[in-house]
């Protein structure tokens, strides 16, 4: 049996019950950081809370060579993963190569920050389009700095159609957790390329440490980088479309966003 575990959002303590439990009976316990990360805790913590040890997969072993998993044939195998069991594509797929492999699977879910952030920023879930991940530039092969533009697409799309765009923030072993005011500086960049004014005044929603006692939700115009300065990571970032009278007073009362923001209602 695999079974896949969403160790929710911050530290150790955030498992579910059901899921400690799997963790106890466990043969062989897996995990992998690279799609998000507990901040609040460390390998060791874990697996003093597990009693037992817990092997961390990289990229490759998830997503190019997962042989580790054949042992959940004759064994019972847990596989952790930070937020929700399924929130990332790449965990499906794992889940249908066990099955390809004739291998029984069970999924034990954790908090999520894609639920998170509706909950602390008081945006409904149904009002959401396509999310989207902001990845840090990088060196072509020319040498040019390229910062990819596909973000500010999706994000003008989902307000063509009133949606609010959740934006993923890259996290990267070279350059480390990407912070709300940097994927701003970014988006900015990908604007002033094209002469396009419309992200400065746009709201933006920065949410830092979901899940931790340290918790911090700021709404300001995008062009405000500097107020966005939220402090560690993980970091993440809502850009909303059209604002029903609701989520603007959630966002003014919640999380500081300038009170004109009523008015256009
Ligand atoms: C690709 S998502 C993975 C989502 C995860 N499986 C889940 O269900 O929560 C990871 C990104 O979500 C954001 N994130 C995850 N946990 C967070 C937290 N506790 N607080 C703020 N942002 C978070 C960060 O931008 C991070 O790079």
């Amino acid at each position: 049996m695999l079974t896949f575990i969403g160790l929710g959002l911050f530290d150790e303590n955030d498992i579910s019950l059901k899921g400690l439990d799997a963790v106890s009976a466990a043969d062989l316990v897996y995990a992998e950081f690279y799609t998000s990360r507990l901040m609040g805790t460390t390998i060791e913590k874990l697996e003093a809370l597990y009693k037992k040890p817990v092997h961390i997969l990289l990229r490759e072993d998830v997503e190019q060579n997962p042989d580790w998993m054949m042992a959940a044939k004759d064994k019972n195998v847990v596989f952790l993963t930070g937020g929700d069991t399924m929130a990332s594509t790449t965990h499906v797929d794992l889940r249908i190569r066990a099955h390809d492999l004739g291998i029984e699977t069970k999924l034990i879910h954790g908090a999520s920050i894609i639920s998170a952030v509706y909950g602390l920023s008081g945006l409904q879930n149904y009002r959401f389009g396509k999310s989207v991940s902001i990845p840090f530039p990088y060196i072509s092969a020319r040498g040019n700095r390229v910062v990819t533009e596909t973000p500010y697409d999706t994000i003008q799309k989902n307000k063509e159609n009133g949606l609010h765009t959740l934006v993923f923030l890259d996290i990267n072993p070279d350059h480390g957790y990407m912070k709300v005011s940097e994927a701003l500086k970014l988006l900015m960049e990908v604007e002033h390329k094209r002469n396009e004014g419309v992200m400065e005044n746009q709201i933006a929603v920065g949410i830092a440490r979901a899940g931790s006692d340290d918790v911090c939700v700021k709404a300001d115009f995008a062009g405000n980088c500097g107020n966005f300065d939220l402090g560690g990571p993980l970091q993440i970032l809502v850009i909303p479309g059209e604002l029903h009278f609701l989520e603007a007073e959630a966002l003014v009362k919640l999380a500081g966003a300038p009170d004109c923001i009523l008015k256009e209602e």
